[in-house]
C-alpha cells in the first residue's frame, strides 16, 4: 500500500522504516526540513537498533522524505499522524502539534477526489480522535468521515532503542476504527507480522495506550515503594521480588526497582490520563501516587549522598548514566536530570557521562562537565552516582581506584558489592 507517515521522530521515522520494510510504498513528512533533508540522506533521524540498515535499504526505493503535505497525500492511500503529545503546564495533554497537523492534512485532502484514511498513531486521551482531529480533517478537507474519510487510531507500544524489533514483533496490534472499511485498510498493512490484530472501537484504542503504559508505571512505582520499604527492614527487595514476579498472574517484568521512571511518554501519560480523570470529576488518586513515588526516588540518591558526604558544596561528584534508560540517547524526562538539579543547588562539581546521551544533557545542563568515559567522570570524584542502567557500567570495578573517595550510591542495582574490592557500597533501596 501507499502510506505517509507525518511526524520523522522516534515513532514516525521507525514506523515508516518498518513499513517500508513490510513491502508498503512510504513518504515520510516533516516539518524540519532538516530533517527530511537527512532522511533522504539515509540517516536515521534518531538513534535505534537496526534502524539505519532499514534506512540504506529502502531509501530512495520505497521510502522517501518531504515537507509537502500536498505530494505526501497525493501519493498515499493512508495517513498516519505520528507527531508528539507533550503535556501542558498543568499535566493535562497538549493536543496542539495534532491539530496542526490534522489541518495541514485536511487542506491536502480537500483537493483530492479519492478515498483517504487518516490514523493516529500518536498517543492521545480517549475522544481526541474522534472529536479534534476528526472535526479538523472534516472542516478543512470537506470530506467527511465514513464516507470518503477513513478514519482509524492505532497505538503504537514500542520501547525506545528496541523500536525496530518491538515494531516487527509486537505482542499486540491495536487497531480501532470508524468502520469496517477503515478497520480491514490498517489491519490489512501488518498482514505480514506475526501478530493477531485487536480491533475495537477509536475510543478504546485510545484508552488501550494510557492503560498500558500507567500499568507498566504502577509497577516500577509499586516495586520502587516496596524497595524502599525493604531497605528500611534490611531485606534485599531484588530477591522479594524475583520470588513475587514468579506469580504467573504477577509476572518478573518491570519490578525494577531503582531511580524511577522517565523517557518521554511514561510520564507525560500517566499526567494526562490523571488530567482525563479529573476533568470527568473523578480524582485517580493511585495514579497520582505513581507519579509521586517517582518524583521523590531520584531525590533520595541525593539523601543517601548527604548522608554519607554531608557537606557536597564544591566537591566533585561523578553521575554516571544522563539518558532515561539504557541504548538511547534520549533524556527526556530522565532521572538524572532532578538528581544534577539538586547536585548543583548545593553546589557540587559534577563530572558526568554517558555512552550516548552527554550532547543532549549538554543543552539543559551546560555547566557540568561532561567526560569521555566512565573512567575520566571517576578520577579524584568524593562519589558516585548510578542512574542509568547501561550494560558497561555493570563491568566497573578497577575503575573505582581512581576515586578519591570510592563511595558508590548504585541507583539501577547494577553491581554486586560483593565482588568490588573496597566500595563503600550503597544502593538506593536495597
Ligand atoms: N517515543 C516513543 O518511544 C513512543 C512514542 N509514542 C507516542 O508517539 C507520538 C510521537 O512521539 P515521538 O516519535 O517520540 O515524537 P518526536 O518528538 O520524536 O517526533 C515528532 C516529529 O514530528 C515532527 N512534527 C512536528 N509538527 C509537525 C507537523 N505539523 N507536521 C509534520 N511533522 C511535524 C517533528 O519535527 C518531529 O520530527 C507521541 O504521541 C508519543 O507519546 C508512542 C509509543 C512510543
Ligand atoms: O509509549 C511509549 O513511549 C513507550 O513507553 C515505554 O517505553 P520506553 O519509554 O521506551 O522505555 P521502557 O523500557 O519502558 O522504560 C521506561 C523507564 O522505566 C524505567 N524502568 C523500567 C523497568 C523497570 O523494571 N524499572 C524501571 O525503573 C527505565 O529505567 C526507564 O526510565 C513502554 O515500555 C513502551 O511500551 C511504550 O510504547
Amino acid at each position: 500500500m501507499k502510506v505517509s507517515i507525518i511526524g520523522s521522530g522516534y515513532v514516525g521515522s521507525v514506523t515508516a522504516a518498518c513499513f517500508a520494510e513490510l513491502g508498503h510504498e512510504v513518504i515520510c513528512i516533516d516539518i524540519d526540513e532538516e530533517r527530511v533533508r537527512q532522511l533522504n540522506d539515509g540517516y536515521p533521524p534518531v538513534w535505534e537498533e537496526g534502524l539505519e540498515d532499514l534506512m540504506n535499504k529502502h531509501v530512495g526505493k520505497r521510502l522517501i522524505a518531504t515537507s509537502d503535505y500536498d505530494y505526501a497525500v497525493q501519493n498515499s492511500d493512508i495517513s498516519f499522524i505520528c507527531v508528539g503529545t507533550p503535556s501542558s503546564e498543568n499535566g493535562e495533554i497538549d493536543l496542539s502539534i495534532v491539530a496542526a497537523a490534522s489541518k495541514s492534512l485536511g487542506e491536502s485532502i480537500a483537493s483530492k477526489n479519492a478515498y483517504h484514511t487518516v490514523v493516529v498513531k500518536s498517543t492521545v486521551v480517549p475522544g481526541t480522535t474522534e472529536g479534534v482531529v476528526r472535526s479538523i480533517l472534516e472542516d478543512y478537507s470537506g470530506h467527511k468521515a465514513g464516507d470518503t474519510l477513513g478514519l482509524a487510531m492505532n497505538p503504537e507500544f514500542l520501547r525506545e532503542g528496541r523500536a525496530v524489533h518491538d515494531f516487527l514483533n509486537p505482542d499486540k496490534i491495536v487497531v480501532g476504527s470508524l468502520d469496517r472499511r477503515s478497520d480491514s485498510l490498517v489491519s490489512g498493512l501488518y498482514r505480514d507480522i506475526d501478530c493477531e490484530v485487536t480491533s475495537v472501537n477509536i475510543r478504546t484504542a485510545e484508552m488501550i495506550k494510557y492503560v498500558n503504559n500507567a500499568f507498566l508505571a504502577t509497577k516500577i512505582s509499586f516495586a520502587n515503594e516496596v524497595g524502599n520499604i525493604c531497605k528500611r527492614l534490611g531485606i534485599d527487595t531484588y530477591q522479594v521480588m524475583d520470588a513475587v514476579g514468579r506469580d504467573f498472574r504477577i509476572n518478573p517484568a518491570f519490578l525494577n526497582s531503582g531511580a524511577g521512571f522517565g523517557g518521554s511518554c511514561f510520564p507525560k501519560d500517566v499526567r494526562a490520563l490523571i488530567g482525563s480523570a479529573k476533568d470527568l470529576d473523578y480524582y485517580p488518586s493511585l495514579l497520582e501516587s505513581v507519579i509521586e513515588v517517582n518524583e521523590l526516588q531520584p531525590l533520595q540518591m541525593v539523601e543517601i549522598l548527604e548522608d554519607k558526604l554531608p557537606e557536597i558544596k564544591n566537591k566533585r561528584i561523578a553521575v554516571l548514566g544522563l539518558a532515561f534508560k539504557n541504548d538511547t540517547d534520549d533524556i527526556r524526562e530522565s532521572r538524572s536530570i532532578p538528581v544534577i538539579r539538586k547536585l548543583l543547588e548545593k553546589g557540587a562539581d559534577i563530572h558526568a557521562y554517558d555512552p550516548l546521551a552527554s550532547d543532549n544533557m549538554n543543552k539543559i545542563f551546560p555547566e557540568i562537565t561532561y567526560a569521555s568515559s566512565a573512567q575520566e567522570a571517576l578520577e579524584g570524584a568524593q562519589a558516585c552516582l548510578l542512574m542509568t542502567e547501561w550494560d558497561e557500567f555493570r563491568k566497573l570495578n578497577t575503575e573505582f581506584d581512581s576515586m578519591d573517595r570510592k563511595l558508590l550510591i548504585d541507583g539501577r542495582y547494577l553491581l554486586n558489592p560483593e565482588e568490588l574490592d573496597d566500595v563503600e557500597y550503597e544502593g538506593l533501596c536495597w
